[in-house]
C-alpha cells in the first residue's frame, strides 16, 4: 500500500469514528429527555464507572492503550454531559 492509500484509510476511519461520536450524543440527547421526565441528574457516576471499567476491557481486548482510550472516553462523557445540559 502506498502512503496515500494509507492516509485515506485513515480518512475513512476518521470519519467513521466522528459518525460514532455523533450517533452517542445524539443518544444521549434522549437519555436526558427520559432523565427530565423522571426528575435525574444529569450525571450518574456508578454508569460512568461502568462505561469507563468497559473502555479498559475493550482497549485490552484490541491491545491499545488502556489509559488513552479511557482518557478518550472520559472525553465522550463530558461531551455528553455538555450537551444533556444544554438540552434540559
Ligand atoms: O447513561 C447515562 O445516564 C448517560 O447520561 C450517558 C453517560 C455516558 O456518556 O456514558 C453520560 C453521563 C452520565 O453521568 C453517565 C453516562
Amino acid at each position: 500500500m502506498t502512503l496515500d492509500e494509507l492516509r485515506a484509510e485513515i480518512e475513512d476511519i476518521d470519519r467513521e469514528i466522528v459518525e460514532l461520536i455523533a450517533r452517542r450524543t445524539y443518544v444521549a440527547e434522549t437519555v436526558a429527555q427520559v432523565k427530565d421526565e423522571r426528575d435525574l441528574p444529569t450525571t450518574d457516576e456508578g454508569q460512568e464507572e461502568q462505561v469507563m471499567r468497559r473502555a479498559g476491557q475493550n482497549a485490552e481486548r484490541f491491545d491499545v492503550d488502556s489509559n488513552l482510550v479511557k482518557a478518550v472516553f472520559r472525553l465522550l462523557i463530558e461531551l455528553n454531559k455538555v450537551e444533556q445540559r444544554e438540552s434540559r
